[in-house]
């Protein structure tokens, strides 16, 4: 045999390698899709209804296994249909798992499988739902349909295509592909999510003791065109007590820990902590997500500004920026205030959108470029921070 021909050979197999190889992968991922969705017990449940052809129904009469789709919302979606559609699992949560559900006709969903709802009827459950549905901002990720069964409880969600803050802050930060979330990127986020808190404050009533609970940076999301999109509010109406305050964000605020008090003032500590997040690129020990670090972040922002180790403190991504320099203290300034110790003294969310919205971006030209260490990011341009940290002791 020709040396040519060894190596066409040679090339001939490799390809039918790789090809196969593809093969394997891609049924694999079909099966485990396939798998993931047999796994959820309503799917099982359901098969198990349509061989005994029954038809089921609530105490109120109303047919089971119905999807209800809010006002506003394009239904014409059943259960069924929902449950055939591939999957993929997001993750699991406190409060239950998420699935990503793709169909053909329409955008993909999110399908939140909620756990350890306390009893509630299905009017009740339904009149939750209709409270949080009806909770509408440009900044909160829309309720598209809920479902309620004695057994499942499910809430349907837009999804966010560019997934959730922590991944955009802390991910891929050691592979060279990774884009930089810049300055002006990082104050749209603390824009957004002050708006939806604030509008969560002014349209909360006596059913939501808490106006969101739970605001840390998996559950900021951002859609396809990076508006950010806050999630999970109004779940911590439906658990019960101990559970919240076992999982969710705000009992671990200081006043909780201290004074069994949780408030929308720990609403604002959560935001402060962060806004700290996006400040550092370091994760707040109090939400790391299971299976990652965490730091005290607020202590040790008071420990970095007391002794000046102003370097330290911002994001290289960000602090590498010329121009960001006077915005990063300004935000850092109102993060201290809204992690003070006593919920009295945080700022509420009305002033807080005022002071974040008074941070100009800096120039396009400026948020592009990496340039080397802001000049203007000196100590002398700490002391204001410091100053702040002191009045807030
Ligand atoms: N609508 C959505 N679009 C895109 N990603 C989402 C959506 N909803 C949730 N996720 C992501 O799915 C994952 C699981 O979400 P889930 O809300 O269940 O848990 P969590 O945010 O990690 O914790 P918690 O239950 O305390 O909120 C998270 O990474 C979250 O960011």
């Amino acid at each position: 045999m020709s040396r040519l021909s060894t190596i066409s050979l040679f090339f001939d197999a490799a390809a039918f390698l790789a090809v196969v190889l593809l093969l394997i992968f891609y049924f694999k991922k079909a099966t485990k899709l396939k798998e993931l969705m047999m796994r959820m017990d309503i799917a099982k449940q359901e098969e198990k209804n349509k061989e005994k052809n029954e038809q089921i129904t609530t105490e109120d009469g109303e047919e089971k296994g119905k999807l209800i789709f809010m006002d506003g919302i394009e239904g014409g979606l059943e259960l069924g249909d929902l449950l055939k559609a591939s999957a993929e699992g997001l993750g699991n949560g406190n409060f239950g798992n998420c699935y990503k559900a793709m169909l053909d006709d329409r955008p993909a969903m999110v399908v939140k499988r909620l756990k350890d709802v306390k009893p509630l009827t299905s009017e009740e459950f339904a009149n939750q739902l209709l409270f949080i549905a009806g909770l509408k901002h440009p900044n909160l990720l829309p309720v598209l349909a809920y479902y309620y069964s004695k057994d499942e409880k499910l809430v349907v969600y837009k999804y966010a295509q560019k997934g959730n803050l922590f991944s955009r802050i802390h991910g891929r930060r050691r592979v060279k592909d990774r884009i930089p979330f810049r300055w002006n990127a990082r104050l749209s986020v603390a824009r957004g999510v002050a708006r939806a808190l604030e509008y969560l404050h002014l349209n909360s009533n006596s059913q939501t003791t808490l106006p969101h609970g739970n605001l840390k940076s998996t559950n900021v999301l951002l859609d396809d065109h990076d508006v950010v999109l806050v999630s999970d509010y109004g779940l911590s109406s439906l658990v019960s007590l101990p559970i919240a305050s076992q999982r969710m964000v705000s009992y671990k605020s200081p006043e909780y820990q201290n004074a069994r008090r949780v408030s929308k003032k720990s609403d604002v500590w959560s935001y402060g902590c962060l806004l700290l997040e996006l400040l550092t690129g370091r994760i707040p020990s109090h939400s790391a997500p299971s299976g990652t670090n965490g730091v005290e972040l607020c202590s040790w922002v008071h420990q970095a500004v007391r002794e000046e180790w102003t370097a330290e403190i911002f994001d290289l991504e960000i602090s590498a920026q010329r121009g960001a320099a006077h915005g990063m203290v300004k935000l850092l300034e109102l993060a201290i205030q809204c992690c003070d110790k006593s919920p009295e003294k945080r700022p509420e969310m009305t002033q807080v959108v005022r002071e974040v919205e008074n941070i100009r971006d800096v120039e396009s030209s400026e948020d592009e470029d990496d340039l080397s260490s802001d000049p203007s990011l000196t100590d002398d341009s700490m002391t204001s921070a410091a100053s702040v940290i002191n009045g807030h002791r």
